[in-house]
């Protein structure tokens, strides 16, 4: 299971800075996908090898009695209950406030794993920041400079270190694993019962004792499945009850260990951020993806042509997913729901050959060529994968740095038509293998760096050159594409 990290502090600290900067440790495969509503709170990271969760609990007001800040504050309360580790925020610049010392006493309250975070504290002799927070009760400060990147490395390998390293095994044999996930009373225990309940429940763990998600092992018509948890499912004779009420975390962590979502909105509602916020999360984490329109048996003809319309405007990012329109509470569209499942997940789980790789993107790139970029002619010349679930595909070429990310989806699209990749999301990356200024023979090109962006340690490390040394025709070595110095 991956830690989350929860940050919390208050109003302006950095909170939000410190988000964008442990999230951007992580290809964002959707960062440039059009129409797709990011969800600026919760978030994938990855430093050295070790991913995490990462939520900022944003306007956290624990005081606010109603209204939209104290809804979100009641967020802010679920999310720090369910926190692997706290990053406590607080302002190297203005020193500690009466609010800090308050949100302190609260996170002390909560039990829950805690650092103390001082920020904006770049150029500033650390010992002489940190001093004054030592009073919170809350462990040495750590000081950091979210804005620069200073100690944002260190800060993660200590909030990461008590968590053992798992190795993420691909259990193929023991059938797609399936996480439920929609906001609150969408139908999903409705669904998971019309699912369950007539089928053999191999093996259920009651919840409580552990804050793992819950898997729940099932067959249905001879084929294996496992149920991923997002609520903390209790079962109560024959049926399925949620104990908790929607939980953006178990959402979250289910859909990290799923291989297939099926992400369940209500047709008789409009759809809302939420809904946005769950899908982009779930095709950010690569995963296969099926969505259920639930209750059609509730609404008229009128309202299925306005649900359609808003599912087409508000989810089109999700354009690779099969969509169903279901009644979770008379039994119907399941079997439909469950077929879609398992041919998302023969589509997340293909293997694709190279030469047949290669051979769809040629005919990609005959029907139209990347553009030019300058004098660069962006050349690509063979493909292979690199992973499953999503399925990756890496494409070597030179120039391939030049890229636009209109013409990549272009590609994408591609190859999901020729390789019949419905239902899960799919990645190209680009390799570049050759220095674009010197025509070298194929054997003696160096291996050059992927030129995706957010490479394992952005966070700490400079961009690496793209380009290496010139070549022997003379052209002088081109300036690498280096960010500036932290
Ligand atoms: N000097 C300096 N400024 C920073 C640093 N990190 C954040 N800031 C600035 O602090 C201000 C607040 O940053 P945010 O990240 O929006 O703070 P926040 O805690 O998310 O604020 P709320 O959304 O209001 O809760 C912005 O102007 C940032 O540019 C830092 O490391 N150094
Ligand atoms: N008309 C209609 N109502 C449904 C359908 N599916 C679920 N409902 C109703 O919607 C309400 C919520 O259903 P639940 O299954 O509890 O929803 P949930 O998504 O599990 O809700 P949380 O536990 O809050 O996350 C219940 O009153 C169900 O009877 C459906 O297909 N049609």
């Amino acid at each position: 299971m991956k830690p989350t990290l929860v940050i919390v502090g208050r109003p302006n600290v950095g909170k939000s800075t410190l988000f964008n900067r442990l999230t951007r440790t992580r290809d964002a495969l959707v960062a440039d996908q059009p129409g797709l509503t990011r969800d600026r709170h919760y978030g994938h990271g990855r430093v050295g090898g070790r991913d995490y969760l990462v939520v900022d609990t944003g306007g956290f007001e624990p005081s606010a009695k109603s209204g939209i800040v104290h809804e979100m504050a009641r967020q802010a309360e679920a999310a720090i209950a369910e926190a692997d580790m706290l990053l406590f925020v607080v302002d190297g610049r203005s020193g500690l406030t009466p609010q800090d010392r308050s949100i302190a006493d609260r996170l002390r309250r909560s039990g829950r794993p805690l650092l103390l975070v001082v920020n904006k504290a770049e150029g500033m002799n650390r010992p002489v920041v940190a001093a004054e927070f030592h009073e919170l009760g809350c462990g040495a400060p750590l000081v950091i400079s979210a804005a620069h990147g200073d100690g944002v490395r260190e800060l993660v390998e200590e909030a990461l270190a008590p968590f053992p390293e798992v190795q993420t095994e691909e259990d193929a044999q023991a059938g797609p694993r399936v996480a439920i996930a929609g906001r609150p009373n969408v139908g999903k225990s409705t669904f998971i019962n019309a699912l369950l309940g007539e089928e053999r429940v191999i093996a259920f763990d009651m919840p409580g004792t552990t804050r793992d998600a819950i898997e729940v092992p099932f067959t249905r018509e001879g084929r294996d499945y496992v149920l991923i948890d997002t609520a903390g499912l209790r079962r109560r004779g024959k049926v399925f009850e949620a104990i908790e009420k929607f939980s953006v975390i178990k959402t979250l962590q289910a859909i990290e260990q799923s291989n297939v979502v099926v992400l369940m909105v209500d047709a008789s509602q409009d759809i809302s951020d939420q809904d946005a916020h769950i899908a982009g999360f779930t095709l950010e984490a690569g995963r296969a993806l099926v969505v259920a329109v639930n209750k059609w048996d509730a609404i008229d003809g009128y309202r299925r042509a306005q649900i359609k319309q808003d599912i087409e405007r508000k989810l089109n990012f999700l354009g690779f997913a099969r969509i169903h329109y279901i009644s979770a509470l008379r039994g119907e569209g399941i079997s439909g729901v469950m077929g879609s499942v398992d041919k998302a997940w023969n589509a997340a789980m293909a293997k694709l050959s190279t030469p047949r790789l290669t051979r769809a993107l040629q005919a990609a790139v005959n029907k139209q060529a990347p553009p030019r970029h300058g004098i660069f002619r962006p050349k690509m010349r063979y493909a292979h994968q690199g992973g499953q679930n999503p399925p990756i595909i890496v494409i070597h070429g030179n120039a391939l740095e030049h890229v636009p990310d209109s013409y990549r989806r272009y590609l994408e699209h591609g190859f999901m038509v020729a390789f019949k990749l419905q239902g899960t999301p799919l990645r190209v990356q680009f390799k570049s293998t050759e220095n674009p200024f010197v025509d070298k023979p194929p054997s003696t090109r160096p291996k050059a760096a992927v030129t995706r962006r957010g490479k394992p340690d952005a966070a700490a490390a400079p961009r690496k050159a793209v380009v290496r040394a010139a070549g022997k025709s003379g052209t002088p070595p081109r300036r690498s594409a280096k960010s500036p110095a932290k």
